[in-house]
């Protein structure tokens, strides 16, 4: 059984991939932090951006088995598979998505065509066939996968230096700024805004390259 909060057709607004036409399959709950507002402060991770608790957003629902699932998923892009001149493409994220996302589910996507890709906090060791790995660490939550395609750090987090990641097998390094329009004031770890902390770093470290949450500025999901 698998819990999907909302899954879509948008563009990846984030990271390297940013501008790619995707389905985003968003997983219901997450193993840092329990969704509710009243638990914020007392959570792992602290800045969330995201409503991933229950089953009700569009396109959300429970799904019995993996096939059942990837046919939801493929219905939701917008062509016939092999016809739009590029290979589909699937992103799980969450609230986090290897709770759930296992070897049937990827299996089941690849079968049909699509190329898979997660969004992960890193506490939990991927499965093994994700064609595209990003993993967003946080705080001092330990992390399980340790090597992937892009490492993307919110920045900045209270204690978590850019540079304790640098030597990780990843290909690319991004920083991206922490939208704090709905973090409580007492947990923004600076003074300075999170956008201009984030551009002096990168112009100071050439390994880590700016990463924007361009959907946001583009107003679509
Ligand atoms: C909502 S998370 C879900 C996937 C997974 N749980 C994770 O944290 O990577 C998706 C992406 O949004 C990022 N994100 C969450 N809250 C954010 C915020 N306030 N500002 C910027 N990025 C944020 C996460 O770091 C992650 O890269
Ligand atoms: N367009 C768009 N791109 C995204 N990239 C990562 C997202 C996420 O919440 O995992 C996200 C999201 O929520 N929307
Ligand atoms: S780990 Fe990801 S989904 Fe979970 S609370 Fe943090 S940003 Fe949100
Ligand atoms: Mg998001």
């Amino acid at each position: 059984m698998y819990s999907v909060k909302e899954a879509f057709y948008t563009l990846q607004g984030e990271g390297i991939q940013a501008g790619r036409a995707s389905v985003f399959c968003r997983f219901s709950g997450c193993n840092l932090w329990s969704g509710r507002e009243q638990d914020r402060e007392r959570a792992q991770c602290r800045f969330c951006d995201t409503d991933f608790v229950g089953t009700d957003g569009q396109g959300g629902g429970r799904f019995s088995d993996a096939a059942s699932l990837a046919d939801h998923i493929v219905e939701l892009w917008p062509f016939p598979v092999g016809a739009s001149g590029s290979v589909p493409y699937v992103v799980f994220t969450g609230g986090e998505p290897l709770l759930q996302l296992d070897a049937a589910l990827i299996d089941a996507m690849h079968q049909r065509g699509f190329e898979v890709a997660v969004e992960t906090n890193g506490t939990l060791p991927a499965p093994p066939g994700i064609d595209w790995i990003c993993v967003s660490p946080k705080g001092d939550a330990p992390l399980a996968q340790t090597y992937g395609n892009e490492l993307k750090l919110v920045y900045p987090q209270r204690d978590l230096a850019p540079a304790r990641f640098s030597g990780l097998e990843f290909d690319h390094f991004l920083l991206q700024p922490m939208d704090i329009s709905h973090v409580p004031e007492h947990h923004i770890p600076t003074t300075e805004s999170p956008m201009q902390a984030t551009l002096e770093y990168c112009l100071s470290n050439p390994l880590w390259r700016f990463s924007l949450q361009t959907h946001k500025i583009a107003g679509i999901a």
